[in-house]
């Protein structure tokens, strides 16, 4: 137990002294919310983030407060809705996550959620197009098939978007899908790294299970792939109106931000799926696409192709790319005639 505790210590302190080199400014926009206080707990024990800048239109100078008393050596900050506190709060940011915006209830799909997320999002990324042009952004807010493709014309307009830095964040699918597998197979789900690719909600989540070296069949194959496509909808069921999924959601977008931050910082190799810019699937209308993605320090390095998929995740890729394909135009669409002030 003390060998463990020393061993801990001294990553933790090699950890401090590796970040201690790099200054690294990461804001959540929405930090008061179900995802946001978690993602924001999680980001305050991350050794690499130096300053954490949590902007919410509510209660995020409480939440400041609070995880701001957590003995790590980052400085919190907590921005309201004064008119400095969106420049404030995104200046110098490295790293911009988004988790403002309403969640799903019962009988809800992602989609229903445009009308209300689109303007929140565009509104966000105006913000983040002219105080932190530069940043990585990565996007929660849903549905994320259509606030991606929104904040990349946002970007557009302004003559600030760089493909290599806005990332819709897919990264709950692989955590689920790793631990479903695992859950079948009796394994420790730290060590399945499934493939999922395409987009963020429903028949547009591909679980390519093939890749991972595991065969399942007939009912249990469809069991397991409606699980993944479908398991945002089981979390939202259980909480019976009060929301989705925010927990497991906190955990993988610490994740993704960890993995950008390891890049940014000049690991090699570092591979997450994200939901980007991506040339695979441009020909049938998805000018956005995630599959496993190589990253570094400019973001973006390499899109990995979807690889070799099985006759039945073919199927899975086409239902997925004609659905997407809508939603992504949808959000093009939208953006364009709703440019805002
Ligand atoms: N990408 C993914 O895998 C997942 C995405 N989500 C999505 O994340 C979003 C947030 O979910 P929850 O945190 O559960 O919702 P929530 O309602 O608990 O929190 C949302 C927060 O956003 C804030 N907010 C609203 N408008 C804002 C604005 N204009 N500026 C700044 N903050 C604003 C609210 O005050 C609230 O604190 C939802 O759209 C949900 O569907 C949820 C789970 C997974
Ligand atoms: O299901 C939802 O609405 C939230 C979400 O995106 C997920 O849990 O994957």
């Amino acid at each position: 137990m003390f060998a463990a505790r020393q061993v801990f210590a001294t990553a933790q302190r090699r950890a401090f002294s590796a970040s201690a080199r790099q200054a690294t400014k990461v804001a959540v926009l929405g930090a008061s919310g179900g995802i946001g206080q978690p993602l924001s707990l999680l980001l305050k024990l991350n050794p690499r983030v130096t300053e954490l800048a949590l902007y919410d239109i509510r209660l995020a100078p409480g939440v400041a407060a609070d995880v701001g008393h957590i003995n790590t050596k980052s400085k919190v900050t907590g921005y309201d809705q004064t008119p400095s506190a969106l420049r404030e709060c995104l200046t110098g940011a490295e790293i911009v996550i988004i988790p403002a915006g309403v969640p799903r209830k019962p009988g809800m799909t992602r989609d229903d959620l445009f009308n209300t997320n689109a303007s929140i999002v565009r509104d966000l990324a105006k913000a983040c197009a002219e105080h932190a042009p530069e940043a990585n952004i990565c996007v929660i807010a849903n549905p994320v098939n259509s606030t991606v493709p929104i904040t990349a014309e946002v970007f557009k307009a302004r003559g600030v978007y760089n493909p290599k830095r806005l990332f819709g964040v897919t990264t709950l699918d692989v955590v689920r899908a790793s631990r479903f597998i695992s859950e079948i197979k009796n394994n420790d789900p730290a060590n399945e790294n499934i493939t999922v690719i395409g987009g963020h909600s429903g028949v547009t989540i591909v679980p390519l299970l093939s890749q991972s070296g595991y065969s399942l069949d007939g009912q249990a194959l469809d069991d397991f792939t409606r699980r993944v496509q479908f398991g945002g909808d089981e979390v939202v069921q259980a909480k019976a109106g009060a929301g989705s999924a925010t927990l497991s959601m906190a955990m993988a977008g610490a994740r993704f931000a960890e993995s950008l931050l390891k890049a940014s910082q000049g690991e090699k190799g570092v591979i997450e799926p994200t939901f980007v810019d991506s040339p695979l699937f441009k020909d049938r209308g998805c000018d956005y696409f995630s599959t496993n993605v190589e990253l570094g320090p400019n973001g973006v390095e390499k899109i990995h192709p979807i690889g070799k998929v099985t006759p039945y995740e073919q199927k899975l890729v086409d239902a997925c790319v004609e659905d997407l394909a809508k939603n992504i135009k949808k959000g093009v669409a939208w953006a364009k005639e709703n440019p805002g002030n």
